[in-house]
């Protein structure tokens, strides 16, 4: 079966990354996500990254760079990810869709969260990029 990208944000602020809790399915409800979603047929990765954002989160984001590596999700599924940074000006985010917490998460603090099991690598690959 051909492979489906869910594209994942390091949105960044500073030196703190965002980390969502999903509140849907029930396996994943409450465990800690990177924000995103699935590349609809025809759409740019990082254009689905944006719409995503905007509509998980209410946020304006600008895609920054791709964060080396895929990770495998549910077949037919695997996850990619990007690193992206408010623009200017736009609201803060806030869990309208898919998510009921969100964290900004230093360095330090990165592994206080139960992120889903197969987050962990894509987490450790971009804290090793974006976090001091
Ligand atoms: N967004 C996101 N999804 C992830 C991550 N890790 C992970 O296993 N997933 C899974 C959960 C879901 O089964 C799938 C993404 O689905 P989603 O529900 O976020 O995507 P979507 O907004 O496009 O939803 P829909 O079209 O199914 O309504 O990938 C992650 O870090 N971010």
């Amino acid at each position: 079966m051909t492979e489906r990208i869910v594209v994942g944000a390091a949105l960044l602020d500073g030196d703190r990354l965002l980390a969502a809790r999903r509140s849907a399915p029930e396996e994943l409800a409450g465990r800690w996500e990177l924000p995103g979603g699935k590349v609809e047929p025809g759409e740019r990765p990082e254009a689905a990254l944006v719409r995503e954002l905007r509509e998980e989160l209410g946020v304006d984001a600008e895609v920054v760079e791709r964060v080396p590596g895929t990770w495998p999700l549910r077949s037919p599924y695997v996850l990619q990810v990007w690193t992206a940074r408010l623009k200017p000006g736009t609201a803060g985010p806030a869990p309208l869709q898919d998510h009921d917490a969100l964290r900004w998460l230093t360095a330090g603090e990165l592994w206080d969260v139960d992120w889903l099991d197969q987050d962990v690598p894509a987490v450790r690959e971009a804290s090793r990029h974006l976090l001091p």
